[in-house]
């Protein structure tokens, strides 16, 4: 029988104008699969060749996709998501093992959401047309738009869903005509080679998708390169400060989808079952490593014992265990560093008076466990209520009333994602509309369809992914004035 690393050692570090590229002299990446801590594959971060590599077939093959009718790029985008579907079950695998999570979740929200977001785009792509405004009545001067691609984009991704990032950034992109350079989080380098070979086995030109592996000294020379156009970031906070300042070197579009704290909010009137599923869903999903995630539950007072009750009763069924098991629903931590800053996290909540609920602790054995995490008790000045901890810690705060709630909703700097639960419409209408959110979720939580705008306000970010509002972040807009009379001058 095949080893894990015979199966899945990719051919090349890189995939670049069409075929897998290495070069050995690049510093190594350990790939290594969360829930054992095997080394799974073994690649080498881009040299400055591989970098240059891949810059210029990009650049390359941008023309000759924007030279392309739009229904034609449209349609090596739907093929694309066809492909995506069709494997689903072996991309679902390799997603597992190189992220770590259950392979219960990486079969619905992976490869299958990387493929609604190109086949969505390829839908959208030949619908891309400029406007036309007339002065002057019929026959009179006009000007018409023109909607061009950027040129050639940068990705860069976060290690959390590495399929759904590489495809969320590329769908709208080159469905505006762009070319685009990936670069994966460097602890999970192996799905976007994939999607990259399926790219040119769908019809895409060589070069129009190019990932180069590697740490984020790759990124900061992608994004400060004078050929790129534009930057797309999903990571942290303080790297998107450092990405968006070395764009603004070159006056260069962004895109930052950074990090949250985000809260769920849930009324006394709100369905127990439905609020306590949301939290589950919003905190212990992906093993807590969602940017969205409604990590501050905020509820009121007399919900608080009959939520909290249910909600650890509930998180008791929780399954830790092999996560390419369908049954297991709790997979690793990405990294041991990952799961030690989260042990601090819950030391520290512990030490300014949090109560532990539920959890805290790790599974005995090889790989990065950590038990879903219940604290009660929590208050806002609290180092677990005011910072990003990513992984599958829940704070339970207790409120009063809705204006009470609002204000401490939004005092945060950060302001990705919220949630409201409650039986009251006007209620719920009301708080979204006050919330300082980017994503606002009403009896639900986490849910992204792709016809939906998905992106961050404050610290959390700039642009929007997904939904036509992506278009205009991955295109500009050339004004066109035309002239039907003579030129008037003063002298
Ligand atoms: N808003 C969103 O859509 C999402 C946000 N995140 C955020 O991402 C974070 C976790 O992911 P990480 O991979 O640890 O984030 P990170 O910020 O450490 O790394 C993100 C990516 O940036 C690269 N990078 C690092 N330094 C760079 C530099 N100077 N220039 C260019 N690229 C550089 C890394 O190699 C990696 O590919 C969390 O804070 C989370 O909130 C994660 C998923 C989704």
């Amino acid at each position: 029988m095949d080893t894990i690393q015979q199966t899945i050692q990719p051919q090349g570090s890189h995939f670049i104008d069409g075929a897998h590229v290495e070069d050995k002299a690049g510093r190594e990446i350990l790939c290594r699969y969360a829930a054992t801590g095997e080394v799974v594959a073994t690649l080498h971060s881009a040299t400055p060749a591989v970098i240059e590599q891949a810059l210029a077939s990009a650049k390359r093959a941008q023309a000759e996709w924007a030279a392309l009718p739009p229904v034609a790029r449209g349609r090596v985008l739907r093929r694309v998501a066809d492909i995506l579907r069709d494997r689903n079950e072996a991309l679902s695998q390799l997603e597992t093992i190189d992220t770590g999570k259950p392979i219960q979740e990486t079969r619905v929200a992976d490869a299958s959401s990387g493929a609604d977001a190109l086949e969505f785009f390829g839908g959208i792509a030949a619908s891309l047309t400029g406007e036309t405004m007339h002065f002057g009545g019929a026959g009179g001067d006009f000007v018409y738009t023109i909607r061009e691609p950027l040129g050639l984009c940068v990705g860069i991704g976060a290690w959390n869903y590495p399929t759904q990032i590489a495809c969320w950034k590329a769908a709208p992109a080159l469905a505006c005509g762009n070319a685009m350079v990936f670069k994966p989080s460097e602890v999970t380098p192996l799905c976007a080679l994939k999607l990259a070979e399926i790219f040119v086995e769908a019809g895409a030109p060589k070069g129009l998708f190019n990932v180069v592996n590697g740490y984020g000294d790759v990124g900061a020379a992608l994004v400060t390169d004078a050929r790129v156009d534009k930057v797309s970031l999903t990571g942290s906070v303080p790297t998107g400060r450092k990405v968006y300042a070395a764009a603004a070197g070159n006056i260069r579009h962004v895109t930052m989808e950074l990090g949250g704290k985000s809260p769920l909010v849930i009324f006394d009137d709100a369905d127990l079952e439905n609020a306590v599923s949301a939290a589950i869903n919003a905190n212990f999903y992906s093993t807590g490593q969602i940017c969205s995630n409604g990590t501050r539950v905020f509820v009121q007072e007399a919900m608080v014992k009959p939520f909290t009750d249910r909600l650890v009763e509930r998180t008791r069924n929780a399954r830790i265990g092999d996560p390419l098991d369908p049954e297991t629903t709790i997979g690793p931590m990405i990294t041991d560093d990952q799961r030690q800053k989260v042990l601090n996290y819950v030391r520290i909540g512990q030490q300014e008076g949090a109560q532990l609920l539920l959890g805290g602790t790790c599974p005995d054995g090889p790989g990065y466990w950590i038990e879903p995490t219940i604290f009660g008790g929590v208050t806002d000045g609290m180092t677990i209520a005011r910072e990003e901890i990513f992984g599958p810690v829940l704070s339970i705060l207790s409120f009063s009333d809705e204006a009470e709630v609002t204000a401490r909703a939004n005092a945060t700097e950060f302001g990705l994602a919220a949630g409201v639960f409650t039986a009251d419409m006007k209620r719920a209408h009301r708080m979204v509309a006050a919330l300082e959110a980017g994503t606002c979720w009403i009896n639900e939580y986490n849910l992204t369809p792709v016809e939906a705008p998905f992106g961050g306000v404050k610290l959390s970010g700039v642009g929007r992914e997904n939904s036509r509002a992506a278009l205009e972040h991955y295109s500009q807009v050339k004004s066109v004035y035309v002239a039907t009379g003579d030129v008037e001058a003063p002298f």
